[in-house]
């Protein structure tokens, strides 16, 4: 292999394998069985309306369940090594370490009494043995590397002398400290507006290639994962009912969420040729979900049958990874264009 060879972006090797994940809280199971892999380099988007378990399986590779929950079932390999039984001060260096993670409110991690300086030093020595002047360059050269304008001023002030933006600046500086294989975006830039949106998605974007690190980005928004994401995963109920590359599951939506999902953002479906027609709400939502048994889309769906309510639909994987769980779409009229992506 020439030394000039560069590894596409997204087939990179296995970072991340999360296989038949499910967590529970007591009876209730909000995530029933989902698998995915992250590849080295890559950013993969998890999307799926609220309830649908994405933040769930965030913290579950995290190691941070909310109280009452529990990784019911499966494993979750990061770098070849099972991460869901680590003992409490590996999986502390593990965050923060190797895996970073950023939320959609910047205050839920930062502390408003410590200055930025402090809480991005504290970050770096928690991880790593530096001297405090050593951690205060490299604290410098964080806020640096994530524009923060004028770091010498800035590094001692506190989160409330900066605006939405900065502090999730602040807040990205501190999860990337210690150079992450694997970043996890929780919704972040959900409550800024469009324009700050855009800008942090870059500086996002702009890490995930100066530091060679993997992205998984949680989100509703779907323009965000046109614009950012390599490949796409769709959460419905706990389940995964779609996978694809942004630019397959556009142009041709296979699972009926999918298609309602698209269908619902008009600002996609200006751009993009699929199939359902015209603008419309997905009727229903989550929680009116029925019991267990068979499709949990189907009270919803548009093309339910009559087996769609007695067996949960198996993931059908087709051709370029993609994958799909709904048998009525890919019933015989429809296999040719799905095979053909
Ligand atoms: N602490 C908890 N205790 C009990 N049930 C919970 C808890 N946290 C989440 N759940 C259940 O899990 C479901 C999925 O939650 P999760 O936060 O993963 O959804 P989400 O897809 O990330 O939605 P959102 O976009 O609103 O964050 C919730 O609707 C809720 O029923």
């Amino acid at each position: 292999m020439s030394e000039h060879f560069i590894l596409p972006r997204g087939d990179g090797p296995s970072l991340l394998a999360v296989d038949d994940l499910r967590v529970a809280f007591g009876e209730k199971q909000p995530v029933k069985g989902i698998s995915f892999e992250i590849n080295e380099g890559e950013t993969l988007a998890i999307v799926g309306e609220s309830g649908s378990g994405k933040s769930l399986t965030a913290l579950s590779i995290m190691g941070l369940l909310p109280a009452g929950g529990t990784i019911a079932h499966g494993s979750i390999q990061f770098e070849g090594r099972e991460i869901t039984t680590l003992a409490p001060r590996e999986a502390r260096a593990l965050r923060g370490g190797s895996i970073g993670m950023i939320f959609q409110e910047p205050m839920t991690c930062l502390n408003p009494v410590m200055t930025i300086g402090a809480q991005i030093i504290e970050a770096l020595r928690q991880h790593q043995s530096l001297s405090r002047k050593a951690a205060r360059a490299r604290a410098l050269e964080l806020l640096d590397l994530v524009r923060i304008p004028d770091p010498h001023r800035r590094i001692d002030d506190f989160p409330y002398q900066l605006s939405g933006g900065m502090r999730q600046r602040v807040m990205i500086a501190v999860a990337v400290a210690c150079s992450p294989r694997l970043l996890i975006a929780d919704e972040p830039t959900t409550a800024l507006d469009v324009t700050i949106q855009a800008q942090v998605l870059d500086l996002i974007d702009r890490l995930r290639r100066e530091l060679s690190m993997a992205v998984l980005l949680i989100t509703h928004d779907l323009g965000v994962v046109s614009q950012w994401a390599d490949r796409v995963v769709v959460m419905y109920a706990g389940r995964k009912v779609e996978q694809a590359r942004p630019d397959a599951m556009f142009g041709n939506p296979l699972h009926p969420y999918t298609r309602g999902l698209l269908n619902a953002s008009p600002r996609l479906g200006d751009s993009y040729n699929y199939i359902d027609g015209p603008l419309y709400e997905i009727p229903g939502s989550i929680s009116s979900l029925a019991g267990d048994r068979g499709c949990a889309f189907a009270p919803r769906c548009a093309h339910v049958r009559a087996g769609c309510r007695d067996a949960v639909p198996a993931l059908a994987t087709l051709s370029h990874g993609r994958q799909v769980a709904c048998p009525v779409l890919l019933s015989e009229e429809n296999r040719v264009t799905a095979v053909d992506l």
